[in-house]
């Protein structure tokens, strides 16, 4: 499970610049999921091995109650309800101001772990940190977030925080979870498309048991299931609100907990409603899912209440739609009337066995080598690159690496070629598939 951070303060203090360098850093970024809602910017940053979610925010003045900053307060104690440790930053230039006051109160509310980070702190005397200790939240983090000073440290740090899912994590009868015999199935999209509908359907007579997170609506809700002699873990955002009674803010789409759930599954179900076009947040959630590399299945529910002469013309819309998404897997189901749910199961096996297959080096040199005898790369400025082998990188999704010479000058035209040459010998399904490029160091040596 990821922590998700947040990153709050008075405007101007370097949040976006903390954002920055947390989800570019060195050992980092896989992906910057900028602009799903106005003035929140989701990513995701590495140290070492372990990863963690970062929300930016806009300016915070909670004694503000119009305008475009009472709008941004609003969005920042939504994103303070979805987070797991609140980053408070101050600036260290200015010291300590009465509005960073104002802030610490209403973050204690929250009764998350608040961990506070004076910025902007390249040049100045460390004893400024003093005067934040009168906020009363613990020992400052000394960072600059523009030139990077502190910042590896303050990261190990926070992220050895206690959180209480980890507690959770450790009761006995949950340890096998994360063992390889169940497939980690998401199911995500914007409220009303039947996400509940499904998972009821799902479960149905299925159910082995069902738990929530503690702080038990935070989090997704996941439910282990068996069908056909196959296990399953369920995650899913389904009517989960959180009515707190801080904040009193309620969102009915989460996308932290949306992006959360991706992040954990092996297969992604992206759930749309057969009698609604496809909006702008159906193609944000599915921009989510190709950025994150895992397997995927567009499921259109409700498909009971389409006549059937406008089956194909709808059909034939939504795959225009998302035809960026050229290596999911469509399903067309009624989660009501259970139609299509069979074959809806065998599509997340399929596509899960995809996503996982081993291929040899062997196998995947001999398809490398029948690919270039079909249609061989081109020249670029007289220079032919050559690949010579080929060995898978690594699953979920499958990531093939191929060595030779010359490969800066593949263009991508002959790496598409490639993809969809892979993707037929290998039967794969459902899955993106990467390819890699590895250039011999010295590209004169004649093998
Ligand atoms: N000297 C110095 N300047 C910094 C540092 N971090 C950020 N800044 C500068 O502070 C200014 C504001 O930084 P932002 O990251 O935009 O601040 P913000 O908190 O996101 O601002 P809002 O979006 O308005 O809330 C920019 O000019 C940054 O270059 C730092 O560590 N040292
Ligand atoms: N005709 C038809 N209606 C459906 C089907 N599945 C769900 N619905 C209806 O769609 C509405 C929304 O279903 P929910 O299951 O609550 O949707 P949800 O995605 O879980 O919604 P949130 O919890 O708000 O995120 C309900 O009125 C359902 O009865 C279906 O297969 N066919």
């Amino acid at each position: 499970m990821k922590p998700v951070l947040v990153l709050v303060g008075r405007p101007n203090v370097g949040k976006s610049t903390l954002f920055n360098r947390l989800t570019n850093s060195r050992d980092a970024l896989v992906a910057n999921y900028p602009g799903l809602t106005r003035d929140r910017h989701y990513g995701e940053g590495y140290i070492g091995k372990k990863s963690f979610i970062i929300i930016d925010t806009g300016g915070f003045e909670p004694e503000v109650k119009k305008g475009i900053m009472h709008e941004m307060t609003k969005q920042t104690k939504q994103a303070i309800i979805e987070s797991d440790i609140i980053i408070f930053i101050v600036d260290g230039r200015q010291g300590l101001v009465e509005q960073d006051k104002l802030i610490t109160n209403f973050l204690r509310k929250s009764g998350q772990p608040i961990v506070l980070v004076i910025n902007k702190s390249e040049n100045i005397n460390s004893s400024i940190s003093l005067d934040f200790y009168e906020l009363g939240i613990g020992n400052p983090h000394i960072i600059s977030a523009l030139y990077g000073n502190g910042i590896k440290n303050f990261l190990e740090n926070i992220l050895t925080i206690e959180l209480p899912y980890k507690k959770f994590f450790k009761k006995k009868e949950f340890t096998n979870i994360h063992s390889i015999e169940y497939i980690k199935v998401a199911i995500v999209g914007k409220p009303n498309v039947g996400k509940s509908t499904l998972i009821n359907s799902l479960l149905g007579e299925n159910r082995v048991i069902t738990y929530d997170t503690p702080g038990t609506t935070r989090d997704s809700i996941k439910s282990l299931f068996e069908y056909n002699n196959k296990k399953y873990i369920l995650i899913d955002t389904a009517g989960i609100r959180r009515r707190n009674k801080t904040f009193e803010v309620i969102e009915k789409f989460s996308v932290i907990k949306t992006l959360k759930s991706i992040l954990e599954a092996n297969v992604v179900i992206l759930l749309l409603d057969a009698q609604q076009n496809i909006s702008a947040q159906d193609i944000n959630i599915a921009n989510f899912i190709y950025e994150s590399g895992r397997s995927l299945i567009v499921c259109v529910n409700k498909w009971d209440s389409i006549i059937h002469n406008q089956r194909k013309i709808i059909k034939n819309n939504i795959k225009k739609k998302l035809n960026f998404l050229s290596f999911a897997m469509f399903n067309f189901i009624s989660a009501i009337k259970l139609n299509n749910i069979n074959s809806f199961m065998e599509s997340i096996n399929h596509v899960y066995d995809s996503s996982i297959i081993h291929l040899s080096t062997s196998r995947i040199t001999r398809a490398l080598i029948s690919a270039i005898k079909n249609h061989p790369p081109c020249r670029k400025k007289l220079i032919r690159p050559k690949l010579r082998y080929a060995h898978q990188g690594g699953k979920n999704p499958p990531i093939i690496v191929i060595h030779g010479n010359r490969l800066k000058y593949i263009g991508n035209d002959y790496k598409r070629y490639l993809e969809k040459y892979f993707y037929r010998t290998f039967s794969l399904i459902g899955t993106p598939l990467k390819i890699e490029f590895r250039s011999n160091i010295n590209p004169y040596i004649k093998i």
